[in-house]
């Protein structure tokens, strides 16, 4: 098997998620060539061909240049299945591909399943399908966070650069505009004691709240707590909320869901309080504390205060 990787990039530097493509690739088994919209500077550290267009031209998200250019790559690696990061970029652009080559599309893949099928989430991520594409070639996006690059990157691609012959833009990228901050900024903080579906009521969110004051944090939530309008969506982590990069990050009955991991994932310390020896957190957890948040987290929060 084949694949071509479509690599993203986001404001000139590349993203680190482009990095979880390979670890697809190597999932699949499948020999790999990358293409990216970019500066050398944002070049991928791997070994493989990598197609590289300067967009400079159409800016850094162009739909219908970006489609072309693609397309222009896969036309040279004939790849069974072209793969994008499951984001507001992948989605856009995955389906224009598909449509073009006349492609399945399988959206937001969490793992491989085998024998060329997919399994992707459904009912708010509490159930998995296994997904089997009915044409040769697959156009597929990958949830962030669901395929973790093994080690650090390394290598350097063999370059070809990719000059379309007619790239005149027929519409032009204005730029990002972030949405606007409303609550905390978790992204600054450097302690977040987050509350998870596991506390149970909306009244025992004040329990975690203690906690994060005592240890001089921020309080964060999953969302579950968020959506039951227990906490504000300010203070949500995730993919749909905030990507976080604390030093301490004290997961409170969280079961550590691909989408809550994604924004956490990067903090430097991960503590998880949870009844379930077995819950997903634990595997990005530096330490599980099996127990009840409102038996721990009090006794905690008062040690911190003596
Ligand atoms: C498109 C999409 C986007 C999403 N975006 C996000 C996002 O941004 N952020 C996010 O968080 N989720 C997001 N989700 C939801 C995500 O898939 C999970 O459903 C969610 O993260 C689960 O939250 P939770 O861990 O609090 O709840 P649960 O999965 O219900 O886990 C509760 C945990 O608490 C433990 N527990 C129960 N009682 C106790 C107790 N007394 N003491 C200790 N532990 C206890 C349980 O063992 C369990 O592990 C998204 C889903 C989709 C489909």
């Amino acid at each position: 098997m084949n694949v071509l990787l479509v690599c993203e990039c986001r404001e000139g530097n590349l993203r680190d998620e482009s990095y979880e493509l390979i670890a697809f690739a190597e999932r699949l088994g499948a020999s790999r060539a990358f293409v990216l919209v970019g500066g050398e500077d944002a070049v991928p550290r791997a070994e493989g061909t990598l197609y590289l267009a300067d967009g400079a031209r159409g800016g850094e998200y162009n739909p219908e240049l970006h489609k072309r250019i693609v397309l222009a790559a896969a036309e040279r690696e004939d790849p069974d299945c072209i793969v994008f990061i499951h984001s507001s970029y992948g989605w856009d652009l995955a389906p224009r591909v598909a449509a073009a080559l006349g492609a399945a599309q399988v959206s937001e893949v969490v793992a491989v399943a085998g024998d060329g099928t997919f399994e992707v989430g459904c009912c708010n991520a509490k159930l998995r399908r296994t997904v089997a594409p009915m044409t040769s070639r697959t156009v597929v996006t990958i949830q962030a966070g669901a395929f973790a690059p093994s080690g650090l990157p390394h290598g350097v691609p063999t370059v070809v650069r990719l000059d379309l012959a007619d790239d005149s833009p027929r519409i032009e990228f204005v730029g990002y505009e972030a949405a606007e901050k409303k609550g905390v900024d978790l992204g600054k903080a450097e302690i977040i004691v987050s509350a998870g579906r596991g506390v149970g009521k909306k009244e025992n969110v004040a329990v975690i709240a203690d906690l994060a004051r005592a240890l001089g944090g921020e309080l964060g939530a999953s969302r579950p707590v968020v959506d039951a309008g227990w906490v504000d969506h300010g203070h949500q982590v995730g993919t749909t909320g905030q990507v976080v990069s604390p030093r301490l990050y004290v997961a409170c009955g969280i079961s550590g869901a691909i989408q809550h991991v994604a924004g956490m994932k990067k903090a430097d310390f991960v503590v998880a309080i949870n009844t379930d020896r077995d819950a997903p957190i634990g595997e990005v957890a530096d330490i599980l504390v099996v127990a009840d948040v409102m038996q721990f987290v009090p006794a905690l929060t008062a040690r911190m205060m003596q």
